[in-house]
């Protein structure tokens, strides 16, 4: 099994496991009873400079712990003052050490959309995504069949969400594009092989169809990086590691500050 099937096994098995406890149309209520998710197409929206969506990462399986982060609210709270327009909160518990508690506590805290990071592959994932305050769900082309993601992205749309449909191949963007997504990522990691490759985003951008936020995630170290994806034509970065351990404050200034020119421009 490639390590995504695995991840998408693992994360399916842990919400089968919750639904035994609190069963869908308890989860069903709780998303009805939650204040309507924000509208992104306005926080995400192609700028003048580029756009961050921080995440709260605590682990991953390629790079190992990263930090506790005992408090994720206080920590996008954090990513918020520094000017993310979005928050990431990875909520995958085996591999990334996360919980949909750290995205309810998140959600509680800062006014900027917030995503569910992890590996969605059936409807009660999306029904939790909603029900702790998700605004974006994060659906990953290569975990799905076209008709389950088709089926997953329009339930996403049903909640008032928006899906950030992750590719990493032309033809999964091709994929993306077929369903009329409005948010399309580029990840610079094979999930399959987590390998990591800096252009291919580069190489797959003109692919997205105008209109679409092309959001370029992963492998942002320094903020070199966010002029390089800024270049190749991002709207947006995705960026958790070098978010994690220092001064979100002071990285986030340094990134927005190197992205702050048109996408697609050549800068010298
Ligand atoms: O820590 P990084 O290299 O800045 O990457 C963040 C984000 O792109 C990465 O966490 C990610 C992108 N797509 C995913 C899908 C599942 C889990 C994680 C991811």
């Amino acid at each position: 099994m490639s390590l995504l099937a695995d991840l998408t096994a693992g994360a399916v098995e842990d919400a089968e496991a919750r639904r035994a406890i609190r069963p869908y149309a308890d989860v069903e209520s709780a998303a009805a009873a939650q204040a309507p998710a924000l509208d992104v197409s306005e926080a995400l929206r192609p700028d003048a400079r580029v756009r961050i969506i921080a995440e709260v990462k605590r682990a991953s399986p390629s790079r190992g712990d990263l930090a506790s982060i005992p408090d994720p609210a206080l920590q996008a709270g954090r990513y918020q003052e520094g000017g993310a327009s979005a928050i990431s909160v990875l909520t995958e518990q085996r591999r990334f050490k996360g919980s949909l508690d750290d995205l309810a506590a998140v959600r509680a805290r800062v006014s900027v959309p917030v995503l569910r990071k992890d590996f969605i592959a059936t409807p009660y994932q999306v029904l939790e995504a909603r029900a702790a305050g998700a605004d974006i769900v994060l659906l990953i082309v290569a975990a799905l069949d076209q008709p389950v993601l088709e089926e997953l992205f329009a339930l996403t749309v049903q909640l008032g969400m928006t899906p950030l449909v992750e590719a990493h191949s032309a033809d999964e963007v091709a994929r993306a594009a077929d369903l009329g997504a409005h948010l399309i990522g580029v990840n610079a990691r094979d999930l399959s092989t987590f390998e990591l490759d800096r252009d291919l985003f580069g190489r797959l951008a003109e692919a997205i169809p105008a209109g679409a936020v092309r959001i370029a995630e992963s492998a942002v170290l320094q903020p070199v990086d966010v002029a390089h994806y800024r270049r190749a034509g991002a709207d947006a970065v995705l960026i958790g590691e070098a978010l994690v351990t220092g001064d979100p404050v002071a990285t986030l200034g340094a990134f927005l500050a190197a992205g702050d020119f048109p996408a697609g421009e050549e800068i010298s």
